[in-house]
């Protein structure tokens, strides 16, 4: 294991490894916060990070998680129908959501009949219900929404949700929820969280594998981290929890070009 100040680095040989320790952090986690009879409140990320999920799905988790506290969102979301195969929601349906009972009406989608405009300020007026009736919190001092557990994976530039290196997005102080028109990650058109929501996150595992990912982890994670000759921080190392803890899940190829002490 290794850490910067704040956050803790889990290295792993294997995927398959991660994905086991994934699991077992993730259902430790839920059972910490279900067993005071509170609802947990989990947001998912596209990409391979609902592969990495696929062991929570099995014994020994799936029978140890009460999912029937469980409330699913997405950091970011294409904006396309829900049953295109682009669409973040039909790739946590078909890997994840059809495999536990998680009530339907605890998962929350984009409402897919919207342009990226209009799904944004749904999607943000959504969760500011769930703050009136009680299922999210928000933070004391920045206002913004507070979920127990945002499972997040990065780009080789070091993106995550739909927030791009050198993107206007990155700099959105107010706003929940914003949208993008111009990915450089097709599809062009999405959704995505902010960075003030992602960093009130109570818990962020980020899955990082793959040695495509090696270059942008050493900036994010290596000794000159604080980036003084190498340029503008990485969307990845504007996360900076408030109040919160941040866990790397990392494999050995994405890790391969930091020297662990
Ligand atoms: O909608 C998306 O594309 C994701 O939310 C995105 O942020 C993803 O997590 C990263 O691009 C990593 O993708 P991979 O895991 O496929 O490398």
């Amino acid at each position: 294991m290794a850490s910067k100040e704040d956050q803790k680095v889990l290295i792993f040989d294997t995927e398959e490894e991660l994905s086991i320790s994934l699991a077992e952090y993730t259902a430790k986690l839920s059972n910490k916060i279900t067993s005071h009879g509170a609802t947990f409140t989990v947001v998912l990320s596209g990409g391979t990070l609902i592969d990495s999920l696929r062991k929570l799905v099995g014994s020994p988790y799936v029978d140890s998680v009460d999912w029937a506290k469980w409330h699913v969102f997405w950091v970011d979301e294409r904006v396309v129908p829900k049953d295109h195969p682009d669409s973040n929601y039909k790739l946590a349906l078909d890997g994840f959501l059809s495999k536990v009972p998680i009530p339907a009406d605890q998962v929350y989608a984009i409402n897919d009949t919207l342009p990226p405009e209009g799904a944004a300020d749904d999607y943000e007026a959504c969760l500011k219900y769930l703050v009136r009736t009680g299922i999210l919190n928000v933070s004391a001092t920045s206002g913004f929404p507070i979920f127990d557990l945002m499972l997040l994976g990065m780009g080789p530039d070091g993106h995550i949700a739909s927030l791009f290196p050198g993107h206007p997005l990155l700099n959105e102080k107010e706003r929940w929820v914003t949208y993008i028109k111009d990915s450089p990650k097709p599809p062009p058109q999405r959704i995505t969280f902010t960075f003030p929501v992602i960093n009130a996150s109570a818990n962020i595992f980020l899955v990082v594998n793959g040695a495509e990912l090696a270059d942008a982890v050493k900036k994010a994670l290596g000794h000159d981290h604080n980036n003084s000759e190498s340029g503008a921080l990485l969307p990845v190392q504007r996360v900076s929890l408030e109040n919160g803890e941040f866990t790397w899940f990392a494999d050995k190829d994405a890790t391969s070009k930091l020297e662990i002490k």
